[in-house]
């Protein structure tokens, strides 16, 4: 695999997931590289450890990517991304290094330190030596931690930044903290009983294998595609949300608790058999469980103002389910950062997209103000999921809990709201610049006139709802429509497909179910 860039290949762009696409295309090792090249810059820049990831979470085994993580776990600054696609497409890479840290001020004599992570799929091996390659090229040092979960790499960078030495930071600091905040937790506890989790043949299997015999005590976990097939295939949290199904290797039982990681292990999706039924627990669901739990404890005369951020992809019925409870919620742009921005603006901050990417976040005012009215329970809470970003494992383990605390079966969790039905579809156009939204992109500024005919398409139907936005990480349009039955949900998506198609330059076929 070659490191570097022939002259005149296409443009690629720091995205939503970082950098994306074929692993053998010859692209992707010179993309790695000179990504391990902003992460060395950037930790140059701030004085502290930043961290990069490779890994494609739930694209098929045959993709690779790659993303930067800022000191505290975050994802890469807005502005550095814009330096990150600019670095990456550079012709010649010494000036446009050069330019970056003549612009960003960087001392010549300062070395950086990048966290390295790689996820399980064939091609990241090889991959992790053109990270290190450029790591080096931009004066850095880089801490390989191996194969580990993108939340792994996320907890362990935030480590390394707030008092862990170099030499301490392990693996086991992760497990034993939220084994800890765990057992804590549920100190008073019977055993949990069973829970099956499909582990997408990924990376999840071997942080799935720790937790599982670290909490044998209290919750008898039972791992399924762990490696013996086809990475993300037929299985997986993305499969088991975008199919409505469970995944191969699950002979489903009534009273078993099932849930699905992706391939890096930052998404969750619970589901189990009701009424000999498959029954989806999503994101939405997540996130309903744990602002109830945290509304009941809180209780009215609280202090600690908290809420819950989701997309537009959130099922109406979770959003009205949270109003009829006086819970606050916000609707924020698609893709974790910008939920995890508007989290920041509660003490206690709940963001789950739809898909199972999320966690909870607890400021200091939260910390002080649980404290002082004596919120011990909810303080444990904060210590056992992962703040820095979503954690598949750290949040099975936190719906674990608040099942528990609620004294609820998951039979009581899925009776919270039904869900609208809905349905995503995919466009394919000419280009899909040609899209532009506004307010949280429920509203289509461009082409001109499809907003108001797609209001139109919307305005007789039932809890009709329906958007349409370009996707970050694929060449394609997606359009989301909800409605009361699924019969009127089906035909909403299908017009609105065909709109896009007809009003942006559709390409092949015209939309169909
Ligand atoms: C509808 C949907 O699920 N979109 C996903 C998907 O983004 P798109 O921009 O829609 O391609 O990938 C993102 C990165 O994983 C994730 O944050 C987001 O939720
Ligand atoms: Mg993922």
């Amino acid at each position: 695999m070659s490191f570097e860039r022939a002259a005149g290949t296409k443009q690629v762009k720091y995205g939503t997931a970082g950098f994306r696409g074929p692993a053998n295309d010859g692209q992707m090792g010179f993309i790695v590289k000179r990504s391990g090249i902003t992460a060395a810059l950037r930790s140059r820049k701030l004085g502290k450890a930043t961290g990069l990831m490779i890994t494609a979470s739930h694209n098929p085994v045959q993709d690779n990517g790659v993303k930067v993580t800022e000191p505290l776990g975050e994802m890469l600054v807005p502005s550095w991304e814009g330096l990150a696609t600019n670095l990456t497409n550079a012709d010649d890479l010494n000036a446009e290094v050069e330019k970056i840290i003549k612009d960003e001020e960087i001392c010549s004599s300062s070395e950086g330190l990048v966290v390295l992570g790689r996820d399980t799929r064939p091609s990241s091996s090889e991959l992790s030596y053109a990270a290190a390659e450029g790591i080096i090229q931009a004066q850095s040092r880089s801490l390989n931690l191996g194969v580990v979960t993108t939340p792994q790499l996320h907890y362990l960078t935030y480590k390394i930044n707030t008092g862990t030495p170099v030499f301490k930071l392990d693996l086991d600091l992760y497990y034993s903290d939220f084994t800890n905040a765990f057992l804590e937790i549920t100190k008073n506890s019977a055993n949990l009983g069973n829970l099956v989790v499909d582990c997408a043949n990924g990376v999840g299997h071997l942080a799935g294998a720790q937790f599982a015999k670290r909490l044998e005590s209290k919750v008898n976990v039972k791992l399924t595609n762990v490696g013996d097939g086809q990475l993300n295939h037929e299985c997986g949290a993305d499969f088991v949300k975008t199919g409505q199904r469970a995944p191969v290797g699950s002979e489903m039982e009534e009273g078993v608790r099932y849930c699905s990681v992706d391939g890096d292990a930052d998404r969750l999706v619970y589901y189990f058999l009701r009424n000999g039924k498959f029954f989806l627990l999503d994101g939405d669901r997540i996130a309903c469980l744990i602002a109830t739990y945290l509304q009941k404890r809180l209780g009215e005369e609280t202090s600690v103002n908290f809420g819950v951020v989701q997309t537009a992809y959130a099922n109406g019925a979770s959003t009205n389910y949270l109003s009829s409870l006086g819970i606050k919620t916000v609707c924020t742009k698609t893709g974790v950062k910008h939920l995890h921005h508007a989290a920041l603006d509660f003490d206690i901050g709940v963001y789950f997209e739809a898909n199972g990417h999320g966690t909870v976040l607890f400021n200091e005012s939260a910390i002080g103000k649980l404290e002082k009215e004596g919120q011990t329970e909810i303080l444990a809470l904060a210590k056992l999921v992962n703040q820095t970003v979503g954690d598949a494992f750290s949040d099975m383990l936190a719906v674990e809990a608040v099942l528990h605390l609620l004294n609820w079966s998951i039979e009581d969790w899925a009776a919270m709201y039904s869900d609208y039905p809905n349905r995503l579809m995919k466009v394919k156009i000419a280009n899909r610049a040609d899209i532009q939204v506004t307010n949280a992109e429920r509203t289509c500024l461009a082409p001109a006139g499809l907003q108001e005919k797609l209001d139109a398409l919307v305005a007789p139907v039932t809890n009709g709802r329906s958007f349409v936005r370009a996707s970050g990480t694929e060449d394609v349009v997606r359009v989301y429509a909800e409605a009361d039955t699924a019969e009127n949900c089906n035909k909403l998506s299908i017009d609105v497909a065909n709109l896009v198609y007809d009003m942006a330059n559709g390409q092949g076929d015209k939309p169909s179910l």
